[in-house]
């Protein structure tokens, strides 16, 4: 019986490597499937993962309909078993329910994949209707960290370097540390993934390294802290 999984964690916890790796492993057993993407960085219809390896997908877009999506291919002879949804959480609640609809009237499988919450820490409009609906919601088992060492459980944004909580919750980016330096005419994006206690003081690795250059009492326990790293804050 066919299945609606949804892969959640933060941003880069392999999320993109899991769905090219389940298309690999379905597709070389004989199944066919179609890879779905949405505002990829490495551009439209693309999925593309840290490790290296990209591929290209069908970019889902406010028109898009996973059901007429589905129909169309069967009806010209191509084989569909199971669907491929990356950067889940940018659809719409409405096409999460055409998925729901694809897994249960045409016995396709559906494989999501999505971040679950935005850097303010509320859910995107996909995830939460996929975590509404799924079969299964799975969290990746690679835990991306906290500059502390704890398990990352948020998305931190910064704008030249500095965290924020409020805009678009819509911006495309990386994890990558944005320095600031590099400022043309448009502010620099990034992202940065935290570990809740950092995230609620916004205290991203850049902050923590200030702080510990700054030589004086910090406003955090850095003994609470694990990483090896988090050494230079106690001699600070
Ligand atoms: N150079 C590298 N060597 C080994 N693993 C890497 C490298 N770069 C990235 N990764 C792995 O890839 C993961 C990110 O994978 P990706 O699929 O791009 O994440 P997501 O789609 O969840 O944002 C990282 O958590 C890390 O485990
Ligand atoms: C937290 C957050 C993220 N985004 C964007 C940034 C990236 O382009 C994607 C996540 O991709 P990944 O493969 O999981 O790294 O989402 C955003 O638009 N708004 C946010 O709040």
């Amino acid at each position: 019986m066919a299945e609606l999984v949804f892969f959640s964690g933060t941003m880069d916890c392999g999320k993109s490597t899991l769905a090219l790796q389940m298309d690999y492993n379905h597709r070389a057993r004989g199944r066919g499937g179609v890879r779905f993407s949405c505002n990829d960085r490495a551009g439209d219809s693309t999925i593309s993962s840290r490790l290296g390896l990209q591929t290209d997908a069908v970019e889902v877009g406010g028109d898009t309909d996973f059901w007429d999506e589905v129909v169309a291919r069967r009806t010209s002879g191509l084989r569909v078993d199971y669907l491929i949804c990356d950067e889940a959480q940018f659809y719409s609640a409405s096409q999460v329910e055409q998925l729901a609809r694809v897994v249960d009237e045409m016995d396709v499988d559906v494989f999501a994949f999505g971040i679950t919450s935005d850097f303010r820490t509320r859910l995107f409009p996909g995830s939460q209707r996929l975590i509404e609906l799924a079969d299964k919601v799975q969290v990746l088992q690679v835990e991306a960290l906290c500059w502390c060492g704890r398990r990352a459980t948020q998305n931190a944004r910064t704008v030249n370097g500095i965290m924020v909580v409020e805009g678009e919750q819509v911006m495309v980016g990386d994890v990558a540390p944005a320095t600031g330096d590099d400022i043309s005419d448009a502010d620099a994006v990034g992202y940065e993934t935290l570990c809740r206690r950092h995230y609620m003081r916004r205290v991203t690795a850049h902050g923590a390294n200030v702080m510990a250059g700054a030589d004086q009492p910090l406003p955090f326990d850095v003994d609470a802290c694990l990483w090896p790293g988090a050494g230079a804050l106690r001699q600070g």
